[in-house]
């Protein structure tokens, strides 16, 4: 291993040799004792149908109900639909709800409000956005309305973010990357499927293929292919594992290159952006 994926990894916390059953109770107790600390009455989170948002919110929902029973004043885990316009894989994203039983659930529909965002933006330069960064605009739109239900009900914003996706950078940047509390952090995506397996979930839901589904043009684009790699070896170099010397190059690059979205804005008194 070179130094610079040993600081990868240390940098992320992730490590190989995490049990199932006993992240999803040190994880669980995270989330409590953040509510304890900052009394706040739940978590709400955008589930998409994917593997992320699912172990996300089932372990929100876990942490409510028992924080609820210690403390007897209620807590409460919203689960949001946040669609564009119809979504291809709606009966994934119903299987997801049906599992996690969330407390409440929403349903927003983003669509009315990035087109209209998008065509404010074309009459104002001139040009369209590209689908591309349409995408993002989607993420972002998301993250506002869970802002929303969080403001109105005194929750907290959940983020999926686990380690392959905080290493390449794979997320918008204050979109599904704006949030207050990320209890995924540090997993790799064999540990985020196993917890899933441990918590009793359907395999279809736990070995679902992962997708942003953020392109109009290019609807349920798998993250590998996104990527140009495959989570399994990002999950090795992540562990500390060997992958081909062009992997290794591009996730390297790929962490070097999206630095800035793991930071806070930067200032004139940061350092790292210099080295
Ligand atoms: N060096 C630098 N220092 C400070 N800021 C810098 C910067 N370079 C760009 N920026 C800023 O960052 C912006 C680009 O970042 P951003 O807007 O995030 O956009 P970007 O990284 O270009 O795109 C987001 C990527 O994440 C993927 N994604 C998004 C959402 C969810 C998921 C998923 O897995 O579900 C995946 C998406 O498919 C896409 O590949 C620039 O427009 C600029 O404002
Ligand atoms: N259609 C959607 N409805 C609600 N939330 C969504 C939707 N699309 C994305 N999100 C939110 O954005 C987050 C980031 O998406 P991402 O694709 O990384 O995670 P995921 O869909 O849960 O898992 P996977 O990576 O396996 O697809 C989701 O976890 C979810 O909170
Ligand atoms: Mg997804």
């Amino acid at each position: 291993m070179n130094e610079k994926q040993r600081h990868i990894i240390e940098a992320l916390h992730v490590r190989a040799d995490r049990d199932p059953a006993l992240e999803i109770r040190e994880r669980i107790t995270f989330l409590k004792d953040y509510l304890h600390k900052t009394a706040a009455k739940g978590y709400v989170v955008g589930i998409s149908g994917g593997v992320d948002s699912t172990l996300t919110g089932m372990l929100a929902r876990i942490a409510c109900d028992e924080w609820t029973a210690e403390t007897g004043k209620p807590h409460f885990f919203v689960a949001v639909r946040l669609p564009y316009g119809t979504q291809l894989d709606e009966a994934d994203a119903q299987h997801a709800l049906a599992f996690i039983q969330p407390h409440k659930q929403l349903m927003v529909n983003i669509k009315p409000a990035v087109d209209d965002a998008i065509s404010q933006f074309e009459l104002a330069v001139g040009e369209p956005l590209s689908d591309f960064h349409k995408g993002n605009t989607k993420a972002r739109e998301r993250m506002k309305v869970q802002y929303d239900v969080a403001a109105h009900f005194g929750l907290l914003v959940l983020s999926t973010d686990q380690a392959p996706e905080a290493a390449t950078g794979f997320f918008t940047k204050y979109g599904d990357g704006g949030a207050d509390i990320a209890p995924l952090s540090g997993l790799t995506k064999v540990q985020v499927r196993s917890m899933l397996a441990v918590l009793g979930a359907a395999e279809s839901i736990y070995h679902k293929t992962p997708t942003a589904d953020l392109e109009d043009d290019r609807p349920q684009l798998p993250d590998e292919v996104a990527l140009g790699f495959t989570y399994d070896q990002l999950d090795q170099y992540l562990s500390g594992g060997t992958v081909p010397a062009d992997v290794q190059e591009k996730i390297e690059r790929q962490y070097d290159r999206t630095m800035h979205k793991r930071q806070l804005p930067v200032t004139p008194f940061d350092g790292w952006w210099r080295q």
